[in-house]
């Protein structure tokens, strides 16, 4: 198992990419830290996750709170150790997308977005690594950036800066932690079916666009991504750090 022994926490592994990351560490023996937005919805999901895991043996907990809020980081990181005794990977995957056109932007909308998958993130991710410093051996920061830290979206104006932020944050952090055996690392998705983009993905015209653009036939699932994020998380990446990984089915270099 190539997680044995090591506690994660994942942020946003309520559904989606989150819940199938969290599902897979826990497979490969790691003690998760279901990290969710602490709404009914968002609880009642996570402690089904927390029924999968424990039905094949694994060991989760769940904790609420904000991605945006500053202060989430802290409560994770005390969730992790009230429940495990340390933290060893941190996945910080929380994200909103709501697709709006770039002229009339409006600020709550821009904001929101930018505390959700960027502010937050980064104190979070310090929290984490504060800890893992204090434990004194190592430990792994993936950002689940996306393909769209390198290039753009016309109704994603206020998101893909976000991603890049993530991606270029996991290099500076890479440079700032791993004189303490942190290394930091980012996973860029392409198209994921997901309830991010379900609304947008209803379009059959888009959906069989993006599905056309992708070399390997089909947008992805989130257990496409949820293998990557282990691989990043395990000792299998011990020299791995400042990288980036695209998971996109080859869409990013599909040009013509
Ligand atoms: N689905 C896709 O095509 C891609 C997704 N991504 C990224 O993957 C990450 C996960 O998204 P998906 O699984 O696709 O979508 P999703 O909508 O299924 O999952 C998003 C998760 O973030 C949580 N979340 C949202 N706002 C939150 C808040 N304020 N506080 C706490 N939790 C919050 C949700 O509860 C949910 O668990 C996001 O960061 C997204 O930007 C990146 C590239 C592509
Ligand atoms: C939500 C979008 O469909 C998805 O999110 C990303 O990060 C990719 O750019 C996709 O467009």
């Amino acid at each position: 198992m190539l997680l044995a022994d090591k506690t994660v926490i994942i942020t946003g592994a309520s559904r989606g990419i989150g819940r199938a990351a969290a599902r897979e560490c826990a497979r490969q023996g790691a003690r998760v830290v279901i990290g969710h937005s602490g709404s009914g919805q968002g609880t009642e999901a996570a402690l089904s996750l927390i029924e999968e895991i424990k039905a094949f043996g694994g060991q989760a907990v769940e904790v609420g709170g904000d991605a945006a809020d500053p202060d989430t980081g802290d409560k994770l990181v005390a969730g992790a150790l009230k429940a495990f005794g340390s933290v060893d990977v941190f996945v910080n995957n929380a994200g909103i997308c709501p697709f709006h056109s770039f002229l009339d932007m409006p600020r709550e909308v821009y904001l929101k977005t930018v505390n959700t998958n960027l502010n937050g993130a980064y104190f979070a991710v310090q929290a984490a690594a504060n800890q893992m410093k204090n434990q004194g051996k190592g430990g792994a920061i993936i950002a689940v950036s996306s393909i769209s830290a390198l290039v753009g979206g016309g109704m994603q104006t206020h998101y893909t800066p976000t991603k890049a932020g993530l991606h270029s944050l996991m290099q500076s952090c890479a440079i700032a932690l791993g004189p303490y055996g942190i290394r930091c690392n980012s996973v860029l998705p392409g198209t994921i079916a997901t309830d991010i983009n379900k609304e947008d993905l209803a379009d059959e015209e888009k959906l069989a666009y993006m599905t056309s653009r992708t070399p390997l036939g089909r947008l992805g699932e989130p257990d496409d991504v949820a293998g990557p994020i282990v691989f990043l998380a395990s000792d299998m990446a011990r020299y791995v750090t400042g990288a980036s990984l695209l998971v996109d089915g080859g869409l990013f270099v599909n040009l013509q």
